[in-house]
């Protein structure tokens, strides 16, 4: 699909809100979902992302209409689709304690496809558990001719170079670095790179649907605002070509052509869609006097888990942001954290490390395992005037997990891994007691 063809793609602001859309004038049924004729022939279909009984509060599906039935496809066979891509329960090699950092990922050298182009590097839980993560990367150089979808989890996608324009069942997005997409587990896309070339981070979420974290004492605003979400209206090609749908289910992919697009839901209602979000919406909330607060402050969208309070995920981001606390080591402090840290970097640098994590890269930090500034960060704030000080150029983000991320086989071998990452926090002198 062209670059050209989602120009003037519309948006419905709000997230997880009720939307009745329709591309074509009266496809919509009217107060009912399902009626004996629905209009112009379209076929009624319901998405749900929730157990029909999960409580209204939580409850999300979608009703569509479509040209024909999405049940309507030939046997899915075992597919090759993405040689690199790779699914909970992870037991390629053992987790690590180790703390790990990667370069940038690099570009393929033969044209390569968003789907083709997705690497993990770790994860942990299980798409059958319904529980955990899957960490993807990808570097794409092609535009997908094929359709693919995550029958194992939703999908939030973070671009770090490189526009996406994604076409989906429900309608088109387009992102850049800084915008993320998220869409929902189940829901078909295809991928095209309006710049030729695209490079980012993937969460694949096995567990229960991302949402807005609850704001406690911050109040009724703040955060990432819900009306900034933006939710694509209905759009659908009438395409009678064939076409191949690759699925992610359990672990594995399958893959099956149509003998048309399944881009075509003519018009659809509900609260179950994709949306898209500009990370520089996020209205950040910090420290006004001193110390430095828990990243938690900086949460856009979490999973949780069974545990209240202990996120099965949380997608946190470090925005520029003005630094004004008093008599405080502004930096992150050093921390062992019971949760586990995959970090990426979108753009500029990261105030807890002077070098090394670059735009691309990533980084993993593991349950109660020792990090924080490196020395050159450590020596930088502590020698630090503490005037106002903006961190301009920057976003930094975490996938912050409470189970163990463990990393596949290529993320251990391959050479774009940091052999030497424990060095960042060699060389800090003793501390002295008074004799
Ligand atoms: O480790 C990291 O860089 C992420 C992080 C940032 C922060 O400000 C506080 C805690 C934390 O884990
Ligand atoms: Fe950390």
């Amino acid at each position: 699909m062209p670059a050209e063809a989602h120009t003037g793609t519309a948006y419905v602001p709000g997230f997880g809100n009720h939307v009745a859309t329709e591309a074509v004038a009266g496809a919509l049924p009217i107060g009912r979902n399902s009626p004996q004729h629905v209009p112009f022939g379209l076929y009624a279909e319901q998405l749900s992302g929730t157990a029909f009984t999960a409580p209204r509060a939580e409850n999300r599906r979608s009703w569509l209409y479509r040209l024909r039935p999405a049940a309507q496809h030939p046997a899915f066979v075992r597919s090759a689709a993405a040689p690199r891509l790779r699914s909970g329960p992870f037991a390629e090699v053992a987790p690590s304690p180790n703390r790990m950092r990667w370069d940038p990922l690099p570009w393929p050298d033969a044209a390569t496809d968003w789907l083709c182009g997705l690497v993990t590097y770790g994860g942990n839980g299980s798409p059958d558990a319904q529980a955990g993560v899957g960490i993807h990367l990808y570097a794409a150089t092609t535009d997908m001719t094929r359709a693919f979808f995550s029958a194992d989890g939703e999908l939030l996608i973070v671009p770090q170079e490189g526009r996406l324009s994604i076409a989906t069942e429900l309608g088109r997005m387009d992102i850049a670095p800084l915008q993320v997409a998220l869409i929902p587990r189940g829901v078909r896309f295809r991928i095209a790179l309006p710049d030729g070339r695209a490079r980012g981070y993937v969460l694949e979420n096995y567990g229960a649907l991302f949402r807005l974290p609850d704001l406690g004492p911050i109040g009724a605003n703040g955060l990432a605002n819900p009306r900034d979400f933006e939710t694509p209206v209905a759009w659908f090609e009438d395409v009678d070509a064939p076409c191949t749908v690759v699925q992610k289910f359990q672990g594995a992919l399958w893959e099956t052509t149509l003998d048309h697009s399944p881009f075509d839901v003519v018009a659809w209602h509900g609260n179950l869609a994709p949306c898209r979000y500009d990370l520089t919406r996020f209205n950040t909330i910090n420290t006004v006097s001193f110390d430095h607060p828990d990243p938690s402050i900086f949460t856009v969208l979490t999973s949780p888990s069974d545990t209240p309070g202990t996120a099965n995920c949380d997608f946190v981001i470090f925005p520029p942001r003005w630094m004004v606390a008093e008599g405080t080591f502004r930096p992150p402090w050093f921390h062992r954290n019971v949760m586990s840290e995959f970090m990426g970097l979108v753009t500029g640098a990261y105030d807890a490390k002077q070098g090394g994590f670059s735009p691309g890269g990533a980084s993993l930090h593991n349950q109660m395992n020792g990090h924080g500034p490196d020395r050159a960060s450590y020596d930088k704030a502590v020698a630090a005037e503490l005037a106002p000080h903006r961190i301009e150029d920057t976003m930094a983000f975490m996938f912050e997990t409470r189970h163990v991320v463990a990393p596949t086989r290529w993320a251990t071998e391959t050479p774009t891994m940091q052999l030497d990452y424990d060095e960042v926090w060699s060389g800090f002198g003793k501390a002295e007691l008074p004799r």
